[in-house]
């Protein structure tokens, strides 16, 4: 993989960079790029690692992870274009951008990994996708594989389906942390205090996903099993069901999936 580059060191770009430390790749293969310099100066205190300009990231670089926003992509692109090299691996991880957007944007043959992560990859509970463009050969995948693998799990999937990962996977640690702030308040209301309340729902979504992945089973069985006929839960499923909270999701992803599509263009 030789020296890894992150452009644009933001929310996600930190992420991947404190995963890529965490799983064993020395601060001497890594150097980031940053508009603003005191970002840049706050990430090498904090990493050990090299902040450099655009161009000569590229320059250094066998791998470039493009973590800039999807507006700031093709003035990234330009930037860099000349200095990406045929045997260079490019991995681009800004929402709805395509593999064919940053190949056109590139000269000719360049090999370009399309791949959605998400924030849990900080405590290395990410899930990725990842899309080959054209020119990717197998080994190159598997180094792209490989780059996100360092902070959770990796799937490989169509690039059609890509708008889909965002909406589901990309964007979803913030609908659950959403689910999670409402329960909070819920907890207020019904008169407790707020850490308590904090600390019930927090450990409940995190006892309901390890039993989701521990015991393979469909959440509706295990839906069941808490809902006692004429109970608790009853009363309260029935009153999200009135509410349309599962249409709501449902809509709510299309919007995602839509945006993703839409930033296509951005
Ligand atoms: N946050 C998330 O959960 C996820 C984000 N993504 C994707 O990751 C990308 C980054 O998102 P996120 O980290 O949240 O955004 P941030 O705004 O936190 O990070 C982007 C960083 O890139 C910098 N930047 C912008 N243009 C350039 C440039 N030309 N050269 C160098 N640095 C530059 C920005 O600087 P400045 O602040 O000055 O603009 C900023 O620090 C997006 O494309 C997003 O779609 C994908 C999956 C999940
Ligand atoms: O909100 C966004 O656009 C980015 C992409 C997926 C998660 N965050």
């Amino acid at each position: 993989m030789g020296t890894v580059a992150i452009f644009g060191a933001g929310v996600m770009g930190e992420t991947l960079l404190s995963g890529l430390l965490r799983g064993g790749r020395s601060a001497d293969d890594l150097v980031i790029t940053e508009r603003r310099a005191e970002r840049a100066a706050e990430l090498t205190e904090k990493y050990g690692v090299r902040a450099l300009e655009n161009v000569e990231a590229a320059k250094v670089a066998d791998t470039l992870v493009l973590v800039v926003k999807p507006q700031d992509i093709r003035g990234l692109l330009a930037e860099i274009r000349d200095h990406v090299a045929q045997d260079n691996l490019v991995v681009c991880i800004a929402a709805g951008i395509t593999t064919g957007t940053v190949e056109t944007a590139l000269a000719d043959g360049r090999a370009v990994v399309r791949v959605m992560p998400n924030t849990p990859a900080l405590v290395d509970q990410g899930m990725a996708a990842v899309s080959a463009g054209r020119h990717v050969s197998p080994a190159q995948l598997e180094e792209a594989k490989a780059l996100l693998a360092a902070t959770g799990k990796v799937a490989e999937v169509p690039e059609y389906l890509q708008d889909a990962v965002t909406a589901i996977s990309g964007s979803g640690p913030a609908y659950i942390f959403y689910v999670v702030e409402a329960m909070i308040e819920a907890g207020v209301v019904l008169g407790m205090p707020r850490t308590m309340a904090t600390e019930l729902v927090v450990q409940t979504l995190y006892g309901a996903a390890t039993m989701m992945r521990e015991t393979g089973q469909h959440p509706t069985v295990l839906r069941e099993q808490v809902t006692s006929p004429g109970g608790t839960t009853a009363a309260a499923l029935r009153e999200l069901d009135d509410h349309k909270v599962r249409a709501a999701f449902i809509t709510a992803m299309e919007a995602a999936a839509k945006r993703s599509a839409e930033l296509s263009g951005a």
